[in-house]
């Protein structure tokens, strides 16, 4: 890394040899390790103050990874041998510590990029925080698809009386104890939520404006997400998701009447279709059946002590969790026309791993943490296989710093 002095009376401009990542979380992570392996140095710049801090911060007290741990495992270093089949939000981060510094990666923290932009004059990407430039021939967007959390804007919300508040800062049903509770949204956040308010003697009312699926975490002793992995090394997928669709309708019975419709497609090609994940159930689906946890349809307004739904009924909430999920926050400071307007790469799986110009994602694959370690380990050889030839050139520090200045 050397540094520049550019726009010498504002901020403090520093040349990165290797690839900059925006983002700490597994996928930066994982695409540094890849490239340490590779020996390529690389620079990793993280908003927050730790690695991982959507799982550190962002998470709820019970959460654990509801894949079993070998789909969840970062590229090169397993989970150790003692961890249990589904590890504790806990233990995936004291995991993500050790493998950080097993590839000696220290990020810079506070660094929150704010734009990012390839200067085809000199043929490297400037990449700006709150406080500093960086320049460099690659970027890596490691992000993730749950940068920032939705909260739709609902009639009447500005008028409601108590808390209101989006999963990803949920921490434990304790703090809503006896209470009546509004949960909007029936991903595996608003169940996993609803399930917690059980456990904590508060009442969840969760709203299902659509259809949903909703599947056993295991099937006869083995994991959904597993048996339906193996399958699909034989099988078609409709086929697969015929199959697991009959063993949820044989768990489960009739959902329907449960108020949770299910949609014509299959879950697993929803999934890869549209990215929507389906529900892993680890308990929710019995409470909804003893009626602890009351589906209601979509909501009308909100009202000043509760909701109005579209169905007529109108109840009064102490609480209101927005499960509504998260989207990615790309679009707001990168420039480049490789991402959707929702920041998701234009090209589908498993190509959209690479643009143009040195530009990288990783992690944004709607296929977890098995997409990250697809995409980290792509990237690291297309890398270094351009770091070698761009070695070999003895293009230096000194070099580029001319070519900056001739530019400003
Ligand atoms: C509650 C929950 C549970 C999940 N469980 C599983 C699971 O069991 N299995 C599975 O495979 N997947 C799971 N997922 C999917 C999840 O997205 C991945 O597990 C994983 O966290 C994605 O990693 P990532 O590094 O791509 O994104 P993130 O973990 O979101 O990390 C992105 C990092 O980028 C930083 N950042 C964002 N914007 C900027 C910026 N402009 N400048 C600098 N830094 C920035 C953030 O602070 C963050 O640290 C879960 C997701 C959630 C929300
Ligand atoms: N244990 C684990 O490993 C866990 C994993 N996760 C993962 O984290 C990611 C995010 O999950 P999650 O936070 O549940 O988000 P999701 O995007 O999966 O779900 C959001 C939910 O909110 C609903 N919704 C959105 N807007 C509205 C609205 N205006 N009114 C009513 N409902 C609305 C959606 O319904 P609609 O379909 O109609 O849009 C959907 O049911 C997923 O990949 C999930 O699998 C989450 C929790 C636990
Ligand atoms: O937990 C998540 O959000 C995931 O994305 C993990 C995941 C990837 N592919 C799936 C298919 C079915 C259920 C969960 C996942």
């Amino acid at each position: 890394m050397g540094t520049c002095r550019e726009e010498e009376t504002t901020l403090k401009c520093v040349w990165v040899h290797g690839p900059i990542i925006v983002g700490a979380g597994p996928s930066g992570l994982a695409a540094s390790a890849c490239l340490a392996d590779k020996g390529v140095p690389s620079l990793l710049l993280e908003k927050s103050n730790c690695i991982a801090s959507l799982w550190q911060y962002k998470t709820y007290d019970r959460l654990t990874l509801h894949l079993p741990k070998q789909f969840c495992e970062l590229p090169l270093m397993g989970f150790p041998a003692d961890f249990p089949k589904y590890p504790s939000k806990e233990q995936f981060v004291s995991y993500m510590e050790s493998y950080a510094s097993r590839y000696s990666i220290e990020p810079r923290f506070g660094q929150s990029v704010e734009s990012a932009e390839f200067d085809p004059s000199c043929g490297f990407w400037r990449v700006r925080t709150q406080d500093m430039k960086y320049l460099s021939r690659w970027i890596i967007i490691a992000t993730g698809e749950n940068a920032e959390p939705v909260v739709p804007d609902m009639q009447g919300m500005d008028k409601f009386h108590g808390p209101v508040i989006h999963t990803s800062v949920y921490k434990s049903g304790a703090e809503f104890r006896n209470q009546n509770v509004l949960v909007v949204g029936c991903g595996n956040s608003g169940m996993e939520v609803c399930l917690d308010l059980c456990s904590h003697n508060a009442s969840p009312h969760m709203v299902v404006r659509n259809t949903v699926h909703v599947l056993p975490r295991e099937m006869f002793g083995y994991s959904t997400f597993g048996v339906a992995m193996a399958l699909l090394k034989w099988f078609p997928l409709r086929l697969v998701d015929k199959f697991l669709l009959l063993v949820a309708n044989f768990t489960f019975g009739n959902t329907e009447r449960l108020g949770l419709r299910r949609p014509k497609t299959g879950p697993i090609e929803l999934k890869n279709v549209t990215g929507k994940t389906p529900v892993l159930d680890v308990g929710a689906l019995s409470q909804i059946k003893t009626g602890k946890i009351k589906v209601m349809e979509g909501v009308r307004e909100i009202t000043r002590r509760g909701a109005k739904f579209i169905d007529g009924q109108e109840k009064e909430f102490d609480s209101i969790i927005f499960a509504t999920g998260y989207k990615s926050n790309v679009p707001s400071w990168l420039k480049s026309d490789f991402f959707t307007e929702q920041g998701m790469p234009k090209t589908p799986f498993p190509n959209g791993w690479k643009g143009d110009n040195g530009l990288y994602s990783v992690g944004f694959t709607r296929r977890g943490l098995l997409g990250t370690t697809s995409d980290a380990i792509k990237i690291a050889k297309d890398i270094a296989d351009q770091h070698m030839a761009f070695k070999d050139a003895k293009i230096t520090t000194y070099n580029a710093h001319i070519v900056l200045q001739k530019k400003s």
